[in-house]
């Protein structure tokens, strides 16, 4: 059976080509991702990143943590260390996305941006260990934010999708090929939020 693509409906950005992006509100209830932002802010072994910029080292603006399959991925390729294992909030997290997706993931970046200052530069997530078009699925727990999207060769051409508590989004298509997506800061007081995504890591 198809899937129902609430996307449309909720015409949060009207004109993204569905091929690029699904959007489903309300896989989380609302009380459940209130309980899953807060274990998952307590419990997780967070790691601040350092990456460089023009030729300086500079902490990355959120807090990060990665679990996979032990045996099934090249993380040297993705430039991360040994992931973590996973737990079983996350994998009830990964059993209700994967039903919908009608996919199997084998890792999870959660990132925890913890108030507006923290932030995901434009970028695609375009690494050879995701193959080619990869489909990665994403889910957000707590502070609504704005999730930006531009084409690579046409800046003019740009969404922005605000991603609510509980909601799955899935980027598929040539959406890591042709464009690139962002969480910019916001100068509004903002509060905690969690975003993971489920990836195949070949
Ligand atoms: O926080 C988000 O919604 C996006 C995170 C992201 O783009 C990434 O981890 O690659
Ligand atoms: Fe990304």
């Amino acid at each position: 059976m198809e899937q129902l693509s609430l996307f449309a409906e909720q015409g949060q950005s009207p004109g993204l080509p569905a091929t690029l992006l699904d959007y489903h509100p309300g896989l989380f209830t609302e009380t459940e991702s209130e309980l899953i932002l807060q274990k998952l802010i307590r419990e997780s072994p967070w790691q601040q990143r350092v990456v460089k910029m023009y030729d300086k080292q500079v902490l990355t603006p959120r807090l990060t943590a990665w679990y996979a399959d032990p045996e099934t991925y090249d993380y040297t390729s993705l430039r991360r260390s040994v992931p973590n294992t996973w737990t079983p909030d996350l994998l009830l997290i990964k059993n209700r996305v994967e039903a919908i997706v009608g996919l199997k993931f084998n890792s999870v970046l959660l990132n925890y941006y913890r108030d507006g200052n923290d932030s995901v530069a434009w970028h695609s997530d375009n690494e050879r260990a995701l193959g080619t078009h990869p489909v990665i699925a994403s889910v957000s727990f707590g502070q609504l934010r704005c999730f930006d999207i531009r084409k690579k060769q046409d800046h003019r051409q740009r969404y922005s999708i605000k991603l609510e508590s509980g909601a799955l989004m899935v980027m598929k298509g040539d959406l890591q090929v042709d464009w690139e997506h962002r969480i910019a800061k916001s100068s509004k007081p903002m509060k905690a939020r969690l975003n993971l995504t489920f990836r195949v890591v070949i």
